[in-house]
């Protein structure tokens, strides 16, 4: 549940104006998978995408289709528990937490569970960070959503965590999967030249999971929108995200700003180019900025695997890409823990990238 209080609400009011569709670029994975011109074809239409729209989607990804709907079931059960068992899963930053995103007052009509995912032996693990974490999964309602999908007896007591899990390896799996073949599409080698900054045992990988609930009915007769999720842009490298199908999601134009809605595709998975992402290819590609409109009857539910560097990871342009830009660096070395913190502070939309520019 999300409660908002008064004043709150029209914080977070949108006009009620339409945006148009957006044109969404599909990069077929299994074809790449295929050495050959099927897979050149592919990493080109990548790195297409990335300059031009920082966007793009993911067919033939190889995600078990029943994973996708098991953890569906078990995410939407677990909104569906009582505020006070939500709240016990609490924790700052990452935990349950409603309305709030980030520190510094962005309110969204949305509740979400934020989890690190730390490699473990090899595999990605959501990781208890708060204490709390462990309450969550053992829900009674989420057991009984996995357990019914999936046929069978859920094998532990905490079926969400367990499905969490091997989403998040399977995302991390793909995230790497398709880094390298922008690698590819770039020219560089080795070509796992970004895609190690993900796979790495010290990655700061996160996955989160959105709530939208049904936008309430402000004003009789009035179709006003809300803010599920300010316009911002992801500062990891990249972000893999899947919604249940229910639109919302905006992207905006690198040209002239200008907001298109994503038509939902709930078998597909979205790509992001993040504000890492936009260093390492000195601005070739653009970190794409996005929103979350709610501005339907039925709920939304969205969750995104952000691959990020190790804390300590040092990161400037990749020296191969410098050549387009007669061979100028446009932003100075920084760490992603550095990065990270300058984010904590500032608003959701805030430019964070410029205070590093050269
Ligand atoms: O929920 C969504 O569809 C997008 C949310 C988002 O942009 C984020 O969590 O960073
Ligand atoms: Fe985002």
């Amino acid at each position: 549940m999300v409660v908002l209080a008064k004043g709150e609400l029209e914080q977070i009011a949108l006009p009620a104006a339409q945006s148009p569709p957006a044109n969404v670029q599909a990069v077929d994975l299994s074809s790449a998978r295929r050495s050959g011109p099927g897979r050149a074809a592919a990493a080109r239409a990548l790195v297409a995408a990335c300059e031009e729209q920082g966007f793009f989607k993911v067919t033939g990804h190889g995600v078990a289709p029943a994973l996708v709907r098991a953890l569906d079931a078990a995410a939407a059960a677990f909104f569906a528990l009582p505020q006070a068992e939500k709240e016990a899963a609490a924790g700052r930053p990452v935990g349950y937490a409603s309305k709030r995103i980030g520190t510094a007052g962005d309110l969204g009509w949305i509740e979400y569970l934020l989890l690190c995912v730390a490699p473990g032996a090899g595999q990605a693990l959501p990781v208890p960070a708060s204490a709390s974490f462990s309450t969550l999964p053992c829900a009674a309602a989420a057991a009984a959503a996995a357990a019914s999908l999936s046929g069978s007896e859920p094998e532990s007591s905490c079926p969400l965590r367990g499905l969490l899990e091997e989403y998040a390896a399977a995302l991390r799996r793909m995230a790497c999967e398709v880094l390298e073949l922008m690698a590819e599409g770039l020219g560089l080698a080795p070509s796992d030249a970004i895609s190690r900054l993900v796979s790495d045992g010290g990655s700061d990988n996160m996955l989160r999971v959105n709530h939208y609930p049904p936008r309430p009915e402000l004003q009789a007769g009035k179709n006003q929108l809300l803010t599920g999720f300010g316009e911002h842009t992801d500062p990891q490298i990249i972000s893999v995200l899947r919604s249940n199908g229910t639109s919302g999601l905006e992207i905006a134009s690198p040209r002239d700003g200008a907001w298109a809605s994503v038509p939902p595709d709930a078998d597909s998975f979205f790509i992001n180019v993040g504000d890492v992402l936009q260093v390492l290819t000195n601005g070739r590609f653009r970190s794409v900025k996005h929103r979350v409109v709610v501005n339907s009857e039925r709920p939304r539910m969205s969750m995104i695997f952000f691959g990020g560097p190790p804390p300590g990871e040092r990161l400037a342009p990749l020296r191969e890409l410098l050549g387009d830009d007669g061979g100028r660096s446009r932003y100075r070395e920084f760490t992603w823990k550095e990065y990270k913190s300058t984010g904590c502070r500032g608003r959701l939309a805030e430019d964070r990238l410029c205070l590093f520019e050269n």
